[in-house]
């Protein structure tokens, strides 16, 4: 160990940025200015996606263009439909996604716009379009791969749904409630970015190369498939299923935590005192228990806060946005495997917002290491070792 190495960048300002600000001794996070909260719940995601791009909310008129830019970018081709039909059942969504927007990558004659592979250089419309190209794709991928997994045809999307609604279709057939489909939103919104995350920084790192917008968000997707990141709103469902019961919550937290097993759905590298966007997701989580009024759903509500209380009481540590998603994202109808694919579906917007930042004040990201290793020595050959 070296006092001179910060691990994990903790507590490093890697660049600027002005598309989001994270404030841990407030708990607020703020897109382009406006607090999260605010997008959340009086917004919508499309408006959100519009503002994280532009650095402004649209007009009337400019979401209406922006709308109609989306859904004219709709529909993936048969090609990725046809691997999609070749992919191993019980991989992981997360891998199914990963490769599916690799593979529309190669096949998408502008996927180096922008890069340093293109002789126009850096391009700010080009990129903007290449990421709404996403944002408008990746959603019809995730409900393919979901429809692929249960044996079914996938199904194509409807230009009269907006972007939500949409991927609700494409995933069961039909539209649900609206309060669902807000819950859906809302979480969207809260996922859409968070500064220098891990998977942005990743994609940033793999933009400083100047390489093209899809690589970056390809290894985006690989960053953020980790149980310490986005993962972690699947773990947090699988623990409410291994903790059963309201009755078992106390005692299974406090068990956990006597076995030093790390909790998921709780504790941040930058928020130390909660995390800004759990308390509207728990509001939402709480709306999507109402509106499906099971015994099951009150009993994962019931079970979350005693976990919630426990876990503060005893450590001091809050939970994250991964530990009321998770179980509203299950209350959905979605399996618990592909969670962190609609996290992707939401934070493409902000991996492709830091990517045209960096690639518009680029510098190679390109840090430095203290070297632990043996000190330099003789070559050996073969027969002498
Ligand atoms: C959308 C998102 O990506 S949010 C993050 C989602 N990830 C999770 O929910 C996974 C669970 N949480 C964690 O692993 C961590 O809290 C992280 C990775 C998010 C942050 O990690 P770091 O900033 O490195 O915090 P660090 O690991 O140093 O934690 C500080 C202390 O709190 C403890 N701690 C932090 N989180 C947890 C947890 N979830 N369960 C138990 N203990 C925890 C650590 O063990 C450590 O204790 P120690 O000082 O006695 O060793
Ligand atoms: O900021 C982080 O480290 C993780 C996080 O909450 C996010 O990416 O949304």
């Amino acid at each position: 160990m070296s006092d001179e190495v910060k691990y994990g960048l903790a507590g490093v300002l890697a660049d600027d940025t002005a598309i989001s600000k994270v404030v841990p001794e407030t708990n607020s996070l703020t897109y382009r200015g406006y607090a999260v909260q605010d997008l959340a719940v009086n917004g919508s995601f499309e408006e959100t996606a519009y503002l994280i791009w532009n650095g402004e909310l649209p007009t009337k008129a400019q979401l209406d263009e922006f709308r109609a830019k989306e859904r004219s970018e709709r529909g993936i081709p048969q090609d990725l439909h046809d691997v999609i039909r070749k992919y191993n059942k019980d991989a992981h969504p997360m891998d199914m996604i990963r490769t599916s927007l690799s593979f529309a990558g190669q096949e998408d004659k502008d996927a180096n716009v922008g890069s340093g592979m293109d002789e126009g250089g850096f391009n700010q419309q080009g990129l903007y379009d290449l990421a709404v190209r996403m944002y408008a794709r990746i959603p019809e991928m995730v409900a393919a791969e979901f429809r692929h997994r249960e044996g079914k045809d996938p199904i194509a999307p409807n230009p009269d749904l907006n972007w939500s609604e949409n991927f609700f279709h494409m995933c069961f057939g039909e539209v649900p409630a609206p309060e669902v489909v807000k819950c859906f939103d809302v979480s969207m919104v809260l996922y859409a970015e968070h500064s220098f995350n891990a998977s942005t920084f990743a994609a940033r790192v793999i933009a400083s190369t100047t390489s093209d917008m899809y690589s970056a968000c390809v290894g985006g997707i690989g960053a953020l498939k980790g149980p310490l990141h986005g993962g972690a709103n699947e773990a947090v469902m699988h623990m409410l299923k291994e903790v059963g019961s309201p009755e078992n919550a106390r005692e299974w937290m406090l068990t956990a935590l006597k076995e030093k097993r790390k909790i998921m759905g709780f504790g941040h590298r930058v928020y130390r005192s909660g995390d800004s966007r759990v308390p509207t997701m728990t509001e939402y989580f709480k709306k999507m228990v109402e509106v499906t009024g099971t015994d099951e759903a009150k009993k994962y509500w019931e079970m979350s806060r005693i976990l919630d209380d426990t876990m503060v009481e005893a450590k001091g540590i809050y939970p994250n946005l991964d530990f009321p998603a998770g179980p509203a994202y299950y209350l959905m109808g979605f399996p618990i495997p592909m969670f962190t694919p609609l996290f992707v579906m939401s934070r493409i917007t902000g991996w492709t917002a830091h990517v045209i930042e960096q690639l518009g004040n680029n510098k190679l990201i390109r840090p430095l290491s203290a070297y632990t290793g043996e000190s330099q020595r003789e070559f050996v050959p073969i027969d002498k070792r």
